[in-house]
C-alpha cells in the first residue's frame, strides 16, 4: 500500500514589518518608541549624544502626542498595521498552498510584538529547517530592511541549532508589485470617476545624510514611482513624488509631502489623488499623517478634493505579488510533494 501522508512542512516564510504599539496609550507608545528609536540603524547619532535626548526629551513628550494620533486610527481589532500584516501572512500561506508549495508562513514585527525572535523560536518548535525572511518594505533601506536582518542575526547569535536562512532585500521594481500598485490606482479611479489633476506618490522619508552615506532607498523610491507612472500611462507633469514623516531637525529627503500639496493647492490644482506606494499596509503614517493631516492642509490651502488611495493591504493582486516574490526566493526549498510512481499509483 503506497503511503499518501504528505511530507512534513520544513520551509517557512517570515513576513516582517516595522511594528506598532500594543495600545494607543502614552505608556505603550513610550515602550514602542524607546525600542524603535534606540535602534542605531534608525538614529545614526552616537549613543552617548542620542540617549540623553531620547530619554530626557523625546520619550517625555512624544508618547502622549503620538498616542492621540494612534487613537484616531485605531480599530476594534487593534492597530491597522498589525491587523493588515497578520492578514497578509494568512493569505500568503493560502496562496503558497494553492501553488502546491507546502510552506509555513508567520509574521513578525521589528519593534513590539510578535517579535522576530519569538516567531523564529515558534518556527523552530514547529520543526522548520529553512526560513525565508521577507521584509514588507519594497524599497531597501538600512533603516528598515537591514534592521530586520539585525534582529534575525541577534536571534541567531543566541540559538544553538540554526535553520538555513535566506533574505529578500527588496522588490521595488518587481513587475508583480508594480502591477498590484497600478491596479489599486485604476480601481480607485473607477470608484472616483476618473483620475484627478495630479497623482502624488508619497514615500516615507529618511535623513538626506543616510542617502549620502550610500543608502539606495531614494533611488529605489524614484524607480518605483517611474515604473508606476509608466504602468498607468501618466505624463510626467501629472505625477509628483514626495517624502513624508520627517523626524527631528536634520534635512530629510525632499520634496516634503505636505508643503508640496499646499503649493499644488495654492498654484490652482483642485483635485489630487494621493497614494503611499512604499507602505504595504495602511498605518499611522498613511491614515493619520496623510489622510487626516495632509488632507486638512491641502483643503485649507484652497484645494477642492483630496482623494486618498488605500495601501495594498489584503488586495488579491498584492497577495499574488507576495506569493510570486516568495516563490522566486524559495526555489528548491519548498518541499512540494513530488508525484512519484509510488505515491501516484492507484
Ligand atoms: C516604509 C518605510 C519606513 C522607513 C524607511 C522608515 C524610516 C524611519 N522612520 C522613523 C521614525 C518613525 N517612524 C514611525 C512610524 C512608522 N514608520 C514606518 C515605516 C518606515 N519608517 C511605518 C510603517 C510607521 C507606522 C507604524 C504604525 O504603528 O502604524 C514613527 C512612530 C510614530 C510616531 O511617533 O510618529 C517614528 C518615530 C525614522 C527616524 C526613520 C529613518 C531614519
Ligand atoms: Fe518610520
Ligand atoms: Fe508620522
Amino acid at each position: 500500500m503506497p503511503s499518501t501522508t504528505p511530507p512534513a512542512i520544513r520551509a517557512a516564510v517570515l513576513l516582517c514589518n516595522l511594528g506598532t504599539p500594543d495600545a494607543p496609550t502614552a505608556p505603550a507608545l513610550r515602550r514602542y518608541l524607546a525600542q524603535f528609536l534606540s535602534d542605531p540603524r534608525v538614529v545614526e547619532i552616537p549613543p552617548v549624544l542620542w540617549r540623553p535626548i531620547l530619554h530626557g526629551v523625546i520619550l517625555r513628550t512624544r508618547p502622549a502626542k503620538s498616542a492621540a494620533k494612534y487613537a484616531s486610527i485605531w480599530t476594534p481589532e487593534g492597530s491597522p498595521l498589525a491587523v493588515w500584516t497578520a492578514r497578509q501572512a494568512v493569505l500568503l500561506r493560502g496562496w503558497l498552498g494553492e501553488a502546491g508549495l507546502r510552506t509555513q508562513v508567520r509574521h513578525a514585527m521589528r519593534y513590539g510584538q510578535p517579535s522576530v525572535a519569538s516567531q523564529l523560536d515558534a518556527l523552530m518548535a514547529e520543526g522548520i529547517e529553512r526560513v525565508l525572511v521577507l521584509p514588507l518594505y519594497p524599497q531597501y533601506s538600512g533603516t528598515t530592511t537591514a534592521s530586520v536582518a539585525d534582529a534575525v542575526y541577534a536571534w541567531a547569535r543566541r540559538t544553538r541549532r540554526l535553520p538555513e536562512l535566506r533574505f529578500v532585500n527588496g522588490y521595488h521594481d518587481h513587475p508583480s508589485y508594480i502591477a498590484a500598485l497600478a491596479q489599486s490606482v485604476r480601481q480607485h479611479w473607477l470608484r472616483e470617476g476618473g483620475p484627478a489633476d495630479v497623482l502624488v506618490m508619497s514615500f516615507h522619508g529618511i535623513p538626506e545624510r543616510t542617502v549620502r552615506l550610500g543608502d539606495p532607498y531614494q533611488r529605489e523610491c524614484l524607480a518605483t514611482a517611474a515604473l508606476l507612472g509608466q504602468a498607468l500611462g501618466l505624463a510626467a507633469d501629472r505625477v509628483r513624488v514626495t517624502f513624508q514623516s520627517r523626524f527631528g531637525k536634520a534635512r530629510w529627503l525632499e520634496p516634503y509631502t505636505e508643503p508640496t500639496l499646499v503649493a499644488l493647492a495654492q498654484g490652482g490644482t483642485r483635485r489630487v489623488d494621493v497614494m503611499c506606494p512604499g507602505f504595504t499596509s495602511d498605518c499611522l503614517e498613511t491614515l493619520e499623517e496623510i489622510n487626516i493631516e495632509v488632507r486638512a492642509a491641502f483643503l485649507r490651502a484652497g484645494g477642492q478634493e483630496f482623494r486618498y488611495v488605500p495601501c495594498l493591504n489584503d488586495s488579491p493582486a498584492w497577495i499574488d505579488a507576495l506569493g510570486a516574490i516568495a516563490q522566486e526566493h524559495l526555489g528548491g526549498w519548498e518541499y512540494a510533494p513530488q508525484p512519484t510512481t509510488e505515491n501516484t499509483a492507484p
